[in-house]
């Protein structure tokens, strides 16, 4: 009588969460090209990604070398090898959607529900490879204007930082505007 309050799903896993309770959030994979060195960005992005539950899980990918075709071309391929199977491939990309921060919010709370990994793709200097934005689920900007690629690693990570404010509705996100 109990077997859906308890959690049981069709393979008799006790272990399945009750509803309405949170599934247990996933890490978040972010993959990036360049190696992100001691300094004022490197400390920002270690400020949020230090409070986030659990933190990012972190992929560096090495700058290519090479015309700036080849270069995306090169860290394109590199990128969509380290994307796990599991994975909502999101580029961050200029030209994509950008939501506010509470629709962010609610994607990451739908791809946590349906059990899929948020991987987020950082390009480097020249920018991603269209073979990364055709692969890629979701294509998100932060705003207009372009960022250089290890500020980025940081604004995201204070994105979803304020991402999990939103979940938790904690005071760091104060929705409201005038
Ligand atoms: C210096 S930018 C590359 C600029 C390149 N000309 C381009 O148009 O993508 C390096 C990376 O940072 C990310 N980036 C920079 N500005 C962004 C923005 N406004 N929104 C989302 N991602 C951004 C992208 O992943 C980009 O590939």
């Amino acid at each position: 009588m109990h077997a859906s309050s308890t959690g049981s799903n069709a393979c008799g896993d006790r272990r399945a969460r009750r509803p309405g309770t949170r599934p247990t959030p996933r890490a978040t994979r972010i993959i990036a090209v360049g190696r992100l060195k001691a300094g004022p960005e490197a400390a920002l992005y270690a400020h949020y990604a230090a409070r986030l539950r659990p933190p990012p899980e972190v992929t560096e990918i090495p700058e290519a070398r090479g015309s700036a075709a080849e270069v995306r071309r090169r860290e394109g391929t590199a990128l969509l090898a380290a994307l796990p199977a599991d994975g909502v491939a999101v580029a961050l990309d200029l030209g994509g959607e950008a939501p506010d921060s509470e629709a962010f919010a609610a994607m990451l709370t739908r791809w946590e529900e349906a059990g899929r990994t948020p991987c987020f793709l950082i390009g480097g200097a020249e920018g991603l490879d269209p073979s990364v934005l055709a692969r890629a689920d979701r294509r998100i900007a932060l705003g207009p204007m372009t960022w250089p690629h290890f500020l980025v690693r940081g604004m995201l990570a204070e994105q979803l930082y304020r991402a999990q404010a939103i979940r938790q509705n904690h005071p760091y996100h104060r929705a409201w505007r005038p």
